[in-house]
């Protein structure tokens, strides 16, 4: 299994237990070949269970209506990134709320997004909160910038969707938010962050007090994951390390080396159907085992696939674009044969 169950229920008990379980955790995960196959095999499964089955008796929008939260003057690719991945994933509808100036832009790129020119708008929280019942998770950060005005509507947002109790991905310009202020989004269970290496850190600094000790990147997830309140964090990477402060899981499924901006967009867009797909399946669909980590696991996993996939063909000319295209063929291959 790829699973570690945490022993003790605070930070310095889980400091202790780190150190001197990851030895376990890595012959259990994918350090080691002999181990890796079967163990990757068995959350890959729980992803599958989560999977909704494709039927005639559905209407549009039950497999999914996810929010994007971001796209201002310098970044319109990022919520684009975020929300083409979601719908070939498999969601049926995606809204994209971003500022008047980006809206017409990411609106060009793809008819298939919903565009709301709202989020720089004196009335963005009352625009956004009317949406929020219909909207089964939000993705928030994805080239939303750091502009002072704009983040103060996010507040607003995050506060409505707590309060609604709509599932949260917050990435990128979203941690930047949280780094300043914890407190918004602590102790909220529907909420998964997916810092990268920079983000992490940041976030962590700021909720610890401390460095993050770069020898120990589990230990430092599941210490942040439970200062935050037992928080799903993915921690992108070399190897992607998943963790809601109780259990750790790592993704290491082949990527490759390319490292073109986008990626944790893919990834973030996603984790927003896996979310809502988890959360709806619940814990009999994986045994136990808290669905957001699983929904965590899986984007991961895919994302990383979508990498792999796309550096095959075109190698270092790989773009984010390219590895959207794998999105359907990936998702297959690693949830559907
Ligand atoms: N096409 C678009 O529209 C895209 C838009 N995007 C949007 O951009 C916004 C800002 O996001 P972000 O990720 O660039 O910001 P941030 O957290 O400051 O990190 C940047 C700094 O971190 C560093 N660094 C990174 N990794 C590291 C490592 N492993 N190890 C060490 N250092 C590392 C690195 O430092 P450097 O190497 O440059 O010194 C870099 O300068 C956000 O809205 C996002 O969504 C992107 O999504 C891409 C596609
Ligand atoms: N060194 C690495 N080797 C393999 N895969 C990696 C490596 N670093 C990151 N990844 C993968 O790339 C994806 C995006 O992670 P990354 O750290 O690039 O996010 P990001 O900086 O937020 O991306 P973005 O440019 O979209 O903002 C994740 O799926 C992660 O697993
Ligand atoms: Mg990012």
């Amino acid at each position: 299994m790829v699973v570690l169950r945490r022993l003790g229920g605070f930070a310095t008990r889980a400091a202790l237990w780190v150190p001197a379980c990851r030895l376990v955790l890595e012959r259990a995960f994918s350090l080691h070949k002999g181990h890796s196959v079967k163990d990757m095999e068995t959350t890959f499964q729980l992803v599958r269970n989560i999977i909704p089955p494709l039927t005639t008796k559905k209407h549009k929008g039950q497999d999914g209506r996810i929010g994007i939260i971001g796209g201002c003057q310098e970044y319109t690719g990022a919520p684009y990134f975020a929300a083409i991945s979601a719908l070939k994933v498999g969601a049926d509808l995606t809204h994209v709320f971003c500022t008047k100036e980006a809206a017409p832009v990411i609106k060009s790129y793809s008819p298939e997004l919903i565009v709301h020119p709202v989020l720089d708008s004196a009335t963005a929280v009352r625009d956004v909160e009317t949406w929020l019942p219909r909207l089964h998770t939000l993705v928030v950060g994805p080239g939303l910038g750091r502009d002072d005005a704009l983040l103060q509507n996010v507040k607003g947002i995050l506060e409505k969707s707590k309060a609604k109790g709509v599932p949260l991905v917050v990435d990128a310009d979203g941690l930047w938010l949280i780094a300043q202020q914890p407190s918004l989004i602590q102790g909220y269970p529907k909420a998964v962050l997916t810092p990268n290496y920079m983000e992490f850190s940041r976030l962590y600094e700021a909720v610890l007090r401390d460095p993050v000790d770069s020898n120990d990147h589990h230990g430092a997830v599941l210490r942040l994951s439970q200062a935050l309140g037992n928080l799903t964090i993915v921690q992108k990477g070399e190897r992607d390390v998943i963790s809601d402060g109780e259990q750790v899981l790592v993704c290491s499924q082949e990527g490759s080396s390319r490292r073109c901006g986008g990626q944790g967009d893919l990834l973030s867009g996603s984790l927003g159907v896996l979310v809502h797909w988890a959360l709806l399946a619940g814990s009999e669909k994986t045994n136990g085992l808290n669905p957001l980590l699983v929904a965590a696991f899986g984007a991961c996993a895919l994302t990383r696939q979508c990498n792999k996939q796309a550096f095959q063909k075109s190698g270092r000319s790989t773009t984010t674009t390219d590895m959207i295209a794998e999105v359907g063929p990936a998702f297959k291959k690693l949830f559907e044969t």
